[in-house]
């Protein structure tokens, strides 16, 4: 780490040329403190490999963390000509990140938004402040678009609790006293079976939310038959499969029993299995996990923010805690968006294939989260951990090796950790990467075992 360790300074009459260095050896040392867990392990053996362009999220995060520190610096009265420089570099090269993974999406015009105007006009008399407006988009349902231009750390919607769909409110209904007996019952289940019957209630305080919702949801909970057919012998259709089994056993615990135990709460026409399906699928694609003020994380529905569709390069990444002294959800954001721009929130690092399962769509973009998981047989690789503490890792994976930096010898794309296992399975003294007859002959057992691990996924690559 020596190298990375030294001081960044910045001379106050410094060129735009100098200025976009500094940024760069900054932006160098960010990108290394926001690694998340799966960069580090694809990333390589030393910080070395790690201070270029990791990925979207390592970029935009790091990018932010610098407007973070310049904002504390100014805060701290250190505010120089050259500081605000930097600040407009580093907004601008969130801009141009922006532009590269840009997601495209149409607006569908004759798509009219009417019930949506309506539940945006009644969260506005409920207090809640948008700068948003919701349309049509092809291939993705509603999406929010920016009413004018927004720019980094503006809050483009703001939330009072008061319409947000939390445990809380179910304490306050009939279902909660029944419920709250029941073994292994959780908040979340309790929500869902909540939203079951909410949903047919003309009074509900959520009628115009309910009523937005769409009557049919196609994540891969619901595929039908053509689909899983198309699937067969796929990781996904293992993945949705297990998903669908989990859920059916959760609902067979519960139903019939709670109907016939308690009809006039639990009515059995509002309580069937493809209406429990509808709220999981409901449940897993809309809400969001929010951190309250008193640092408990709950599961929510929120109105309106439910717009929000996912980018791999958001404007939102930083929400989901209680503002305590406005008592609202903020969504503030990380990159600037023009009016008339569709205006993205970050759902999480997820996989395509959970994507998939869990919300019903592809990202159009290179997704850095797509791994395979590797099945490798650890008791027979147990010098692995005493040899070298960077191969403590317990589970191996593999991505897209066009992702990778390094696709030499020693390297060819694959993750560091992954190859240091196989190497100290073959060779426990291994001592060093060098080309001499007996390292290559060791590289090229490594590589027949990749080929033959790789064979038993070839099913998948053939399909995907
Ligand atoms: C929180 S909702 C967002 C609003 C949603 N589009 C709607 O019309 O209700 C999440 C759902 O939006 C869709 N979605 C979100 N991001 C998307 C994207 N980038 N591309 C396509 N569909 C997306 C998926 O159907 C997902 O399950």
């Amino acid at each position: 780490m020596g190298s990375h360790a030294k001081h960044v300074s910045i001379q106050s009459s410094a060129s735009p040329g100098e200025l976009k260095s500094s940024l760069l050896l900054i932006l160098q040392r960010a990108r290394i403190i926001n690694l998340d867990e799966l960069e580090l392990y694809f990333g390589g053996e030393d910080v070395t490999d790690m201070v270029g362009f990791n990925s979207p999220r390592n970029e935009m995060e790091a990018l932010s963390s610098i407007l973070t520190a310049i904002a504390k610096l100014e805060g701290e009265h250190c505010s120089t000509t050259a500081l605000q420089e930097l600040r407009v570099v580093a907004v601008n090269s969130i801009s141009e990140l922006g532009e590269k993974f840009k997601e495209e999406k149409k607006v569908v015009t004759q798509s009219s938004c009417e019930q949506e105007k309506g539940l945006q006009q009644w969260g506005e008399d409920q207090g809640v402040k948008s700068q948003l407006e919701i349309s049509y988009f092809e291939g993705a349902g509603r999406g929010a678009v920016a009413r004018q231009d927004l720019r980094i750390g503006d809050i483009a919607l703001e939330i009072p609790l008061s319409v947000v769909i939390s445990e809380n409110l179910v304490h306050e209904y009939d279902m909660y006293s029944i419920l709250e007996k029941v073994e292994g019952m959780s908040a979340e289940t309790m929500l869902l079976l909540w939203s079951m019957k909410e949903k047919h209630n003309p009074d509900s305080k959520f009628k115009l939310y309910f009523d937005t919702l769409p009557e049919v949801f196609n994540t891969g909970l619901s595929f039908g038959m053509e689909a899983i057919m198309a699937l067969d012998g796929t990781l996904l259709l293992e993945e949705i499969v297990q998903a669908k089994e989990h859920l059916r056993a959760q609902y067979d615990e519960l139903f019939p029993s709670l109907c016939n135990d308690h009809p006039d709460v639990f009515p059995p026409e509002q309580y069937r299995w493809e209406q429990f399906l509808w709220a999981c699928e409901l449940w897993y694609s809309n809400s969001m996990k929010i951190m309250f003020s008193d640092g408990k994380l709950r599961t929510c529905l929120i109105p309106i923010a439910g717009f929000l569709n996912h980018s791999t390069c958001p404007h939102i990444m930083h929400y989901g805690k209680v503002d305590s002294t406005k008592n609202s959800i903020k969504f503030p954001l990380s990159r600037s968006c023009n009016a008339g721009e569709q205006c993205f929130l970050g759902y999480g690092s997820f996989s395509s294939s959970h994507l998939l399962t869990f919300y019903g769509f592809l990202p159009q973009l290179d997704n850095y989260y797509d791994v395979i998981p590797l099945d490798i047989d650890v008791a027979s690789n147990e010098d692995c951990e005493h040899t070298d503490p960077t191969s403590d890792w317990t589970s191996h994976m593999v991505r897209g090796t066009w992702f990778s930096k390094n696709h030499g010898i020693f390297h060819y794309g694959l993750p560091p950790p992954l190859l240091d296992c196989m190497r100290r399975s073959r060779s426990p003294f291994l001592q060093s990467m060098t080309l001499t007859p007996e390292n290559l002959e060791i590289e090229l057992e490594i590589l027949r075992d990749l080929c033959s691990m790789f064979r038993r996924y070839e099913g998948w690559t053939r399909r995907s």
